[in-house]
Parts: structure tokens; sequence; C-alpha cells
């Protein structure tokens, strides 16, 4: 038999948990929904497959597009230009450019600025900036509203050598000067060059480098370093990550200015001690990026060269070197 007191403790411990189990049990039931903004979250079902997120992430599997450090490399095909375009129009961002047309490279002045209107940061506003010894030769050219052109007297020096060297130079005394607060972002490119496709917001970044066309497939070993270890520019063997082309860098204007004065400091360091660098300044632009490296990266599609065949990993050709004639154009 069990006794009264058993039956009663047992139906009053039921009793009680009952009880807590219901007021516990009916709180979760009865007042989540109340805390939550938007409950119906919870009965959405993930909608993209996997389809569609390659599509929303365009994704290139042929090439590299992101560097050990994390900076991206762009290529036609890891970006989506509209929705790049939606985030930095409302910036308002002005976006320098810089070109040198000293002695013969005048010449070049009028298709680039001309394929510029056309192709170069199309919606935003530019200035561009040309560095010439001859300013009565800069043709006047039919420019977007709100884009400038600026030319800037500089003389020439001696040797062509010299006068791409001494870009580094000019370049950091009219960011100093002038373009620190007239543009955002700043672009230091050859003349002798065309656009012939977009180059758009996907370039900006802190600071960018561009992959050279000629040695972006190649091995490091091949790279045209300066390797004599009495240059500044030295880069010793099994060392660096890419070459990068001296023809186009850029980045926000603070940061070009930076690094146009430390490479400017290097060759001159060199000129002191009486060497050259393998490539002029584009040596001690590697050297430079090698210690401090670039954010962003672009890919070979941006620094072309009229003269090399496509291969099949450029999709699109944005900016090209036009073919010339070195000896009777360095005369
Ligand atoms: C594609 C590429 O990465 N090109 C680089 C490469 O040769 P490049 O053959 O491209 O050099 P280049 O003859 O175009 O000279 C570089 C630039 O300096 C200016 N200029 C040069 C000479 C002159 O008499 N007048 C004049 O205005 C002009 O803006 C020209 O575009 O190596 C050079 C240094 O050796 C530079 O680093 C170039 O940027
Ligand atoms: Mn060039």
């Amino acid at each position: 038999m069990i006794s009264r007191k058993v039956v009663g403790s047992l139906v009053c411990l039921f009793v009680v948990t009952a009880f807590i189990w219901i007021t516990a049990g009916n709180g979760k039931v009865h007042y989540l929904p109340y805390y939550l903004p938007c409950p119906e979250i919870f009965s959405m079902k993930l909608q993209y497959t996997e389809e569609k997120l390659i599509q929303l992430f365009p994704r290139r599997r042929d090439v590299l597009t992101v560097t050990p450090w994390l900076a991206p490399i762009i290529w036609e095909g890891t970006f989506n230009a509209e929705i790049l375009d939606s985030a930095y129009r409302p910036l308002n961002l002005t976006v320098g450019v810089t070109a040198f047309a000293i002695g013969k490279y005048t010449r070049f002045v009028g298709r680039f600025l001309e394929s510029a209107e056309q192709h170069f940061m199309k919606g935003y506003r530019v200035n561009y900036y040309i560095f010439t010894d001859n300013p009565e030769t800069i043709p006047t050219v039919q420019l977007q509203p709100g884009r400038r052109l600026v030319t800037v007297p500089i003389k020439k020096y001696p040797s062509w050598q010299e006068i791409s060297m001494r870009r580094m130079e000019a370049i950091n005394k009219h960011i100093a000067e002038t373009s620190h607060g007239e543009v955002d972002y700043l672009f230091c490119l050859d003349i002798d060059m065309v656009f012939y496709n977009a180059w758009g917001p996907e370039t900006l970044g802190d600071i960018v480098a561009a992959l050279h066309p000629g040695y972006f497939n190649v091995p490091r070993s091949q790279f045209p370093y300066e390797r004599r270890s009495s240059s500044a520019a030295h880069i010793p063997d099994g060392e660096g990550d890419f070459y990068y082309g001296g023809a186009v860098f850029g980045g926000l204007v603070k940061k070009v200015y930076e690094f146009t004065k430390t490479c400017h400091m290097t060759i001159l360091t060199d000129k002191a001690n009486g060497i050259m660098a393998a490539w002029q300044e584009e040596s001690h632009l590697n050297r430079h990026f090698l210690s401090h490296k670039p954010s962003k990266v672009l890919s070979p599609e941006y620094l072309w060269d009229d003269r090399k065949p496509k291969p099949p990993e450029i999709h699109l050709i944005r900016f090209s070197t036009v073919d010339k004639d070195y000896k009777e154009i360095r005369d």
C-alpha cells in the first residue's frame, strides 16, 4: 500500500513541475515573436542557387585574382561595374592623371586624351595634368563636363632615361604644390598609350600598381629587376612578388605623394653613387613595391602593348602602348 503521504507528495511534485513547464514553455512560445522586429525571416528559405551566386560575384579561375597579401588583382570578370559605380558615383570624386609629353612625345597627346575621354573614368570628374616642355603643341581636345586639362610647363632633360626618371620628382612636387588640393586619386601614366576599353572605379585603391605585359606569365627568375647590390633598386635573386610596369601607378593622392618621394630619393641615391638602375624608375618602383605592397594590382589589361599578340587570359585590352620607332623618337 502506498501511503497517502507519498501519493500527496507525488501529486504535488507533478502539479509544480507542470506549472513550471507550462509557464516557462508557454513563455517561450508566447513571447519570442514579440521581441523580434521581423519574425517572418525564420520562415524564409535561402533563394540563391550556386549558379546565381556566381553571377553576383564573378570569378576567374584561369588567372591569379588575389595576391598573397590579399590585394585584389583586377581582371575582366572579377568585378561588377554597376555595383562599383553605384558605390563610387555618390562620392563625387575627382581623379587626376599625370602624363609627360617632352620633346617628340608631344605627338601622342591627342590620341591619349581623345581615347581617355571615351574610356577613362567615364562620368567622373577628371583633371589631366600634361607635363610638357612645349605647351603650344598641346592640342585642344573637347572634354566632357566636369573634366579639365592643365598644362604643366617643365624643362627637358637631355636623355630619355633622365626624362623618364625625373617624372617621380616632378609628380611629387606637383602634388605638394597643387594637385593634393584638387584630386582625390591620382594615376601616373605613360603618354605613348591609348585607351581601348573602360577604365573605371575598379582601379581605385590606396596605392595601385600594374602587372607589366611582358612578365605576367613568366617565372620570377626572369624578371628584369635591378640585380646589382650597389643600386638602391636592388632585388636579390629569389625575391620579388611580381614585375610591375613603370607606365601605370596610382592611388590616393597622399599615398602617391609618399610613393614618388621615396622613388625619387632612391633614384638620387643611385645618381650620387654613379649608377643608373636597369629600367630606370621602373626598377625603383619595383623595389619600393616589394617592401610596401600595393593595395590593389591591375592586370595587364590595364597596361598592354599593341605589339604583343593577345593571349587567352586577356579578355579586354583597356590601355595599351602604341608602336613607336624608339630610335627616331628618343633621338
Ligand atoms: C610599359 C612600361 O612599363 N613602360 C616603361 C618602360 O619603357 P617605355 O618604352 O614605355 O618608355 P617611354 O619611351 O614610353 O618613356 C616613358 C615616358 O616618359 C615620357 N618621355 C620619355 C622620353 C621622352 O623623350 N619624352 C617623354 O615625354 C613619356 O611620357 C613616356 O611615355 O621603361 C621606362 C623606363 O625605362 C618607363 O618605366 C616606362 O614607363
Ligand atoms: Mn611608354
